[in-house]
């Protein structure tokens, strides 16, 4: 194939004086020229190709960088608010277990007694084994208070709690009812069952040693015990129950009486 020789051999060939007259020199001059219009057009649209496709280029990387930092800004925002979720969830269940149990003891409260008994009377509604209620309190308290101060007096109760919450099955619920009175609920829980129990935790209580009231000082409770009656309501239980406590605080102190059913 011949070789097209290249611009500079060609300005050579069309100024050299032999070939001034060559009828062919003004058609060859033409195509030197159309050709060198062409090849600079090319590289117009080259550049023009190259520096859109640049443009091109730089926008999109600008966009995926956007695009990249707004995902790491909505990543930080959901790992925050998924935190804040956590602690709420923390808090409240936090703030729900303050709301159901004596701050003191660290027992339950009175209102978690009562819905776990609203409970437990359904339960029996629906033909379930019925529930016992033990309702304790501490003979003479208020002489602790009196001679060994108040402090003295919350230690004991801290004592007592945990020496009664010791001898309960996992279902089984000791709740501060008030004071230095305590309030069982037995599920499942027949008389007899309820008074092994309930005598049970009498003589624990009776064996306490209490450094802080002196070496002979010694703790008793009376106990009122009561079964639920099918159908009646959870207040005619407690209060057959707070009745046989009365019964047993009149007949002396340190004994336990039980509620006919
Ligand atoms: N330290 C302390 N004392 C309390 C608390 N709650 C109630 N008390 C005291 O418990 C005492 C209860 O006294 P009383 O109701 O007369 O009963 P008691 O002295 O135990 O006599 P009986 O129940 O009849 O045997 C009072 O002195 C109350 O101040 C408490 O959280 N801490």
């Amino acid at each position: 194939m011949t070789e097209i020789p290249g611009d500079d051999e060609l300005d050579r060939l069309l100024d050299a004086a032999e070939h001034r007259d060559n009828p062919l020199r003004p058609l060859l001059a033409a195509l030197v020229e159309r050709d060198r219009e062409q090849r600079a057009r090319l590289e117009r649209l080259l550049r023009i190709s190259d520096c859109s496709y640049g443009m091109a280029l730089s926008q999109t990387q600008s966009l995926l960088q956007q695009y990249d930092r707004q995902l790491r800004r909505l990543e930080k925002i959901t790992r925050i608010s998924d935190r804040y979720q956590r602690n709420l969830l923390e808090l409240n269940d936090r703030l729900r277990q303050a709301a159901l149990k004596d701050p003191l003891t660290g027992l339950a409260n009175r209102r978690l007694l009562m819905e776990r008994l609203r409970e437990e009377q359904e339960r029996c509604q629906r033909g379930q084994a019925p529930f016992s209620l033990a309702m304790l309190d501490v003979d003479y308290f208020k002489r602790i208070n009196d001679r060994h101060g108040h402090d003295v007096g919350d230690r004991v109760l801290c004592l007592l709690a945990q020496t009664i919450d010791e001898q309960l099955r996992g279902y089984d619920l000791c709740a501060r009812w008030g004071g230095e009175e305590f309030m069982l609920l037995l599920p499942g829980t027949d008389i007899a069952q309820a008074r092994r129990l309930s005598e049970r935790i009498m003589a624990r209580v009776r064996e306490l040693r209490l450094p802080d009231l002196g070496q002979h000082a010694r703790l008793t409770v009376s106990v009122g015990l009561a079964i639920h009656r099918s159908g009646e309501a959870v207040d005619q239980t407690i209060g057959r129950a707070d009745s046989e406590l009365l019964q047993a605080k009149r007949q002396g102190r340190d004994r336990l009486m039980v509620a006919t059913l």
